[in-house]
């Protein structure tokens, strides 16, 4: 595990103004927890307004589009969202992937295009049930990472971080083991450092996302090459999140 993890929640499509309140919970526990990287990835109404209320954590989004600008219907660039007050955007998410038919290649164009607006990404991968009952997962999630990362990653190191995500384990209540996880966040990192290099391919996060709650963050973030979580149901609610978070804060403290 890194030295400062990194806990991301994705909110997906939930909220309203009235979810305010669990961003400001979450701001102000985030003051007594700086070992631990906190953010948080609204719908893109709440960027900006979540970027108002909370000083303390990092404020992303969910996805943009590949372009600059244009005749673009219901669409929100990256510059859009770095001028909400978006830090990151989270691309390549299995729900986007299959509820919006988004390819390996579109993935990487909107991270090259992330990158340009000086966004930084959590790049999402995960195999479905059938991969790896077949034994192919770590074929299967290597090949899609390496298919949705554009040409250029700048400062690779700093500015991609890679979310393992099993789809099986979304929202199922059922994680992965931690044996999995451990497996295939080796793979990735070994996979990282032949394609970035020795500094940059460790020093890039890997995070892991799939039934994250409360009582199995401790063990999953204790895993060897996992650098924190993304916690989607969750991180609705400030306590649970910040119970998460407390469990990070925890295994560092072990660990030190
Ligand atoms: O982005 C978050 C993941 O899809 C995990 O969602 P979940 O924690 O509800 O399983």
């Amino acid at each position: 595990m890194a030295s400062r993890p990194f806990i991301v929640g994705n909110w997906k499509m939930h909220g309203t103004r009235a979810m305010l309140s669990e961003a400001r919970a979450i701001d102000r526990a985030a003051q007594r927890l700086m070992q631990v990287e906190i953010a948080l990835a609204p719908p893109f109404t709440l960027i900006h307004p979540v970027r108002r209320e909370a000083e303390q954590i990092g404020v992303g989004a969910q996805d943009c589009h590949p372009a600059d600008g244009g005749a673009h219907t219901g669409d929100i660039s990256a510059a859009m969202v770095a001028d909400a007050g978006a830090g990151f955007v989270i691309l390549g998410h299995s729900e986007r992937r299959e509820g919006h038919n988004e390819k390996d290649k579109l993935i990487a164009e909107k991270a090259a295009a992330a990158f340009d607006a000086g966004l930084k990404v959590i790049l999402c991968c995960g195999e479905p049930m059938e991969k790896r009952e077949a034994g192919k997962a770590v074929d299967h999630v290597l090949r899609q990472l390496k298919a949705s990362l554009p040409d250029n990653v700048p400062e690779a190191g700093e500015r991609l971080t890679v979310a393992y995500e099993p789809i099986w384990a979304i929202g199922s209540g059922e994680a992965a083991s931690i044996e999995d996880i451990v497996a295939m966040h080796s793979a990735i990192r070994e996979f990282l450092v032949k394609t970035f290099g020795e500094e940059d391919g460790t020093a890039i996060r890997i995070i892991y996302g799939g039934s994250v709650n409360p009582e199995n963050a401790a063990e999953i973030i204790a895993g060897d090459e996992v650098n924190g979580a993304l916690v989607g149901g969750a991180s609705l609610s400030a306590e649970s999140f910040m119970n998460i978070v407390l469990a990070a804060q925890d295994v560092i403290a072990s660990q030190s």
